[in-house]
């Protein structure tokens, strides 16, 4: 039943790492939000605006034209959480739980329900708001893909589309010098963006963190491909894949951050030791941010949309503490607390990973 409990007002904000979408679900919770005559307001740079006010009201205008858009006009971060907050002090950063203020700062608007888009890190922390009594529905947003309760995160289709991409083309310049190439993807803790970006982009070895490689098992596909005539390899990594025994590759520390390592370095490190121990040529790309900028595909648009109705409904009929997710093509609901501060891995029985090894692709083991 729509709108039972006579929810009035509602936010949205978008937190963590930007993805493909983002744009195209506030733009659905604005639209089927104001069709039902809510008011609809946006919070500026995910839940530090929450904190700082930074709040402005959203209209039918404001979201016109931005469905094909990347980023979130909204702005994001992922550093800020309103239980943890950096306050000034005597001119030292002093950590401080602002949420009482970040919750002041909506009820004075009259807001009485909040959409979170984000990941893992925003939906532990809508969780906790939901928990102090503030209604919350959660949407997740992720290219890492690695949310728990979902079969899909909005923003990976085109991320992994980015990477098949960049494999395509680094097939036809290995394969003219006869060189292994590493693709390093993004993907934290995560190997999906590398999975299936090695499948659709014919990659030789996919490297994923779930699965030490061995450096062994590498060399002999790629000698195992020279004996075949085929002089190149190539090689996907995800940028949290370590060898056996070995350590994640560490690219910064980001001060202020809950998760403060930065990953990178991986598919370097990997391609100079290919170089020397088999003496073929070796380089390294390292696709980064380009996996997360730009025009969402298709697919991420019309989930994305899906997503941002089911949430504004979910907050129409009363449904909070719920995360909307997709399972079997649908769309449905799962508690935030079943899956907050859980995560979502490729295990050793996933079906795309046994059809890989099925067509020969070697996976470091
Ligand atoms: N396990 C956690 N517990 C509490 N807060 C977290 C946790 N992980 C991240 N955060 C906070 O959540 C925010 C967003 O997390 P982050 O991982 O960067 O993005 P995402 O929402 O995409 O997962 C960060 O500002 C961080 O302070
Ligand atoms: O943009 P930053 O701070 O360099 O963070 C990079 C990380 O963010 C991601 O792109 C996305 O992660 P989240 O969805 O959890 O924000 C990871 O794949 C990557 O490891
Ligand atoms: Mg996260």
């Amino acid at each position: 039943m729509i709108n039972a409990n006579k929810v009035k007002s509602i936010a949205v904000l978008t937190g963590g790492g930007d993805a493909p979408g983002l744009n195209a679900v506030i733009r659905a919770v604005v639209r089927t939000g104001i069709g039902h005559g809510l008011k609809v307001w946006g919070i500026k740079n995910g839940f530090g605006g929450m904190v700082e006010n930074q709040v402005i009201e959203m209209t039918d205008e404001y979201v016109a034209g931005i469905l094909p858009r990347g980023g979130t006009i909204l702005g994001t971060t992922n550093r800020d959480n309103p239980f943890n907050y950096p306050t000034m002090q005597g001119g030292k950063t002093v950590y401080k739980d602002m949420s009482s203020q970040a919750l002041k700062n909506l009820r004075q608007r009259d807001i009485e329900a909040l959409v979170v888009i984000g990941g893992d890190g925003s939906l532990k922390i809508g969780s906790e708001f939901y928990q102090l009594g503030f209604p919350v529905v959660a949407v997740p947003k992720t290219i890492d893909n690695d949310i728990p309760g979902t079969e899909r995160t909005f923003g990976f289709d085109t991320a992994v589309g980015v990477a098949a991409d960049a494999l395509d083309r680094l097939h036809t310049t290995a394969e003219s010098h006869h060189r292994v190439m590493v693709l390093e993807v993004m993907g934290r803790y995560a190997g999906w963006i590398a999975l299936h970006a090695g499948i659709a982009g014919g990659a030789d070895c996919i490297l994923i963190p779930e699965i030490p490689f061995q450096i062994d098992a590498i060399i002999a596909k790629i000698e195992e491909r020279q004996r075949r005539g085929r002089l190149f390899s190539l090689i996907v990594i995800a940028e949290g894949a370590y060898p056996q025994g070995g350590e994640i590759s560490v690219s910064r520390i980001v001060e202020g951050s809950h998760e403060k390592i930065r990953l990178g370095g991986a598919g370097e490190k990997l391609a100079r030791q290919l170089e020397s121990l088999t003496g073929v040529e070796s380089r390294c790309t390292v696709l980064g941010h380009v996996q997360r900028g730009g025009t969402p595909t298709a697919f991420d648009r019309v989930l994305s949309t899906r997503y941002g109705v089911a949430a504004a409904e979910c907050l129409l009929e009363g449904a909070f503490g719920n995360m909307v997710a997709l399972q079997k093509n649908e769309i449905i609901r799962v508690p935030i607390v079943d899956i907050a501060g859980k995560a979502n891995n490729v295990t050793a029985n996933n079906e795309l990973l046994k059809a890989g090894r099925s067509i020969g692709i070697c996976f470091g083991d």
